[in-house]
C-alpha cells in the first residue's frame, strides 16, 4: 500500500476484467510486484467465483463482477470480503468498466463478449490496457475513433502489438516500410495438411511457448492467432495489410520487427512471459524491474525464422484479406472462428475444418465497407448461426 500522500497520487486503481483467465492472473501477479503503483478497486469473471472470491480476499477491491448471473445460486457471498460488493451480469460488467475513480481498465474477457466493457471504459475515457484482440478485430475504426473523441488512451497488451507500439513510440510513422509479427508457429509448424486430419483437441493444446487460454491456444495452432493479429495491428497502426508481414519464429524470443525506409530493422526481444508487455501497459511509460523472466544472452541459443506455410494454415490469408477488405470482414471472421473453435474443443468439428468453415462464412456474408457497432453486433449473432448450420451440413466421422 502506498505510505505517503505523494506515493498515493502515483498508484493507479485498476479494474481487471477478466481476471481468472492467463492474462488476468498475469496482470495480478504484475499488481503484486508494485503495491505501491497499483491498487485493484475492481475484478471481473464469467462463472468462476471461487477463484474471483480467493483473488478478492487477497486484493479487496471495491467491486467483483460475476458476468453470467446464472451461476449466483452456486456463489457462496461469505467468501468474498464483506468490503467488496458482489454484481452479476453482463449490465455490471458494464458499469464496472465506467465506475468513477478507476484510472485503468484491463480488458482481458477473451472473445467479442469483451467488446462491450472495453466500448464503455473508452467512452468513459479511461485508458484501456487491451488484451483483448477481438475487440479490434470486430470493430477497430469505431473503436479507435471512440477513444480518439473520448480522449482515452489505448494500450496493446498483446505481446506482438505491445512491442510495436513501443518500438514505434516517438518516430515518424511516414518512414515505417514493414511491420512484422513473429509466430511460434504452433504445435504443428513444420506438417502437412494431410498430417493434420485426425489432430485432438488435446493435441492442439499443447502449444510450443506460451501458457494461455484454450481458445486462444487453438487459434495459435491454426495460426488464425496471426490472422486475428494482423488486422488488430492494420487498425491499431493505422498501416494498410500489405505492409504488414508474419513471420514464423519458434522461440517465440522476437515478438516483433520494425522495418524503416532505409532498410534498418528494430526488433523487440524478451522470453515469451506476457507480465512483461503487462506490465509496460500497467505502469506506461515506465519500465522498472518486475517480475518477467528476462533474456539469458549467454545461454540464449540460435534463433530461427522462416516464412509461414499458408497452404498447411490458410487461416492467415482468411486474416489478410479481411484486413485488406475492412468493414464487416473482421467481426464474421472472427465470429465464425469463434464458434468454430468452440465447436472443435467439442468434437464437433475437425482441426481442417476450421478455417474451412470460416472462409464459407465470410464469403456468404453480406458485406457492408462502413457498419454501425449494432450491424457488426448483429453480424457476430449471424456468423455463430452461420457456423452450426455449416457444421450440420458437413458432418462427417472425425477420423
Ligand atoms: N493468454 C495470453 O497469453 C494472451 C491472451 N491474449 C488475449 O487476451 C484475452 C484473454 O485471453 P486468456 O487470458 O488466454 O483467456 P482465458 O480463457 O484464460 O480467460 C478468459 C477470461 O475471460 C472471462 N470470460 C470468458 N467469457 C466471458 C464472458 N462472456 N463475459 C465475461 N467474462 C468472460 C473468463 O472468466 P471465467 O474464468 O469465469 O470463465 C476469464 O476470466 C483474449 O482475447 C486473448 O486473445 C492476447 C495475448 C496473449
Ligand atoms: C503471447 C501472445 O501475444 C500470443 O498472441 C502469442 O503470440 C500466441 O502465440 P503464436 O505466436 O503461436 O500465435
Ligand atoms: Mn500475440
Amino acid at each position: 500500500m502506498p505510505t505517503s500522500a505523494a506515493e498515493a497520487a502515483r498508484c493507479r486503481h485498476l479494474v481487471v476484467l477478466g481476471s481468472t483467465g492467463s492474462i488476468g492472473r498475469s496482470t495480478l501477479e504484475v499488481v503484486r510486484h508494485f503495491p505501491d503503483r497499483l491498487r485493484v478497486v475492481g475484478l471481473a469473471a464469467h462463472r468462476n467465483w471461487p477463484l474471483l472470491a480467493e483473488q478478492c480476499r487477497e486484493f479487496r477491491p471495491t467491486w467483483a463482477v460475476l458476468a453470467d448471473a446464472s451461476v449466483l445460486p452456486q456463489v457462496d457471498r461469505q467468501a468474498f470480503p464483506p468490503t467488496t460488493e458482489l454484481r452479476v451480469g453482463p449490465d455490471a460488467l458494464v458499469e464496472l468498466a465506467c465506475a468513477p475513480g478507476v484510472d485503468m481498465v484491463v480488458a482481458s474477457i477473451v472473445g467479442s463478449a469483451g467488446l462491450h466493457s472495453a466500448w464503455a471504459a473508452l467512452e468513459a475515457g479511461k485508458t484501456l490496457a487491451l488484451a483483448n484482440k477481438e475487440t479490434l478485430v470486430v470493430a477497430g475504426p469505431l473503436i479507435l475513433e471512440l477513444a480518439r473523441n473520448r480522449g482515452a488512451r489505448l494500450l496493446p497488451v498483446d505481446s506482438e502489438h505491445s512491442a510495436l507500439f513501443h518500438l514505434l513510440e516517438g518516430r515518424d510513422r511516414r518512414d515505417v516500410a514493414r511491420l512484422i509479427l513473429t509466430a511460434s508457429g504452433g504445435p504443428f509448424r513444420g506438417k502437412r495438411a494431410s498430417e493434420l486430419r485426425a489432430v485432438t483437441p488435446e493435441q492442439a493444446l499443447q502449444h510450443p511457448t506460451w501458457q494461455m487460454g484454450p481458445k486462444i491456444t487453438i487459434d495459435s495452432a491454426t495460426l488464425m492467432n496471426k490472422a486475428l493479429e494482423v488486422i488488430e495491428a492494420r487498425w491499431l497502426f493505422d498501416i494498410p495489410a500489405d505492409r504488414l508481414e508474419v513471420l514464423i519464429h519458434p522461440e517465440s524470443m522476437v515478438h516483433a520487427l520494425v522495418e524503416w525506409a532505409d532498410g534498418s530493422v528494430l526488433a523487440h526481444l524478451s522470453p515469451p512471459d506476457m507480465r512483461l508487455p503487462i506490465q509496460a501497459a500497467l505502469l506506461y511509460p515506465e519500465r522498472p524491474p518486475g517480475p518477467a523472466r528476462r533474456v539469458n544472452w549467454q545461454k540464449l541459443g540460435p534463433l530461427h525464422f522462416e516464412p509461414p506455410d499458408v497452404e498447411t494454415f490458410p487461416a492467415l490469408t482468411l486474416g489478410y484479406e479481411a484486413a485488406q477488405r475492412g468493414g464487416t470482414c473482421g467481426a464474421v471472421l472472427n465470429a465464425a472462428n469463434e464458434a468454430a473453435v468452440e465447436r472443435f474443443l467439442a468434437g464437433d468439428l475437425a482441426f481442417l475444418d476450421i478455417p474451412r468453415c470460416c472462409r464459407a462464412v465470410l464469403e456468404v456474408h453480406p458485406y457492408e465497407p462502413r457498419p454501425s457497432l449494432d450491424r457488426l453486433l448483429a453480424l457476430d449473432r449471424w456468423a455463430r448461426q452461420e457456423v452450426s448450420r455449416w457444421t450440420h451440413a458437413h458432418l462427417h466421422p472425425i477420423p
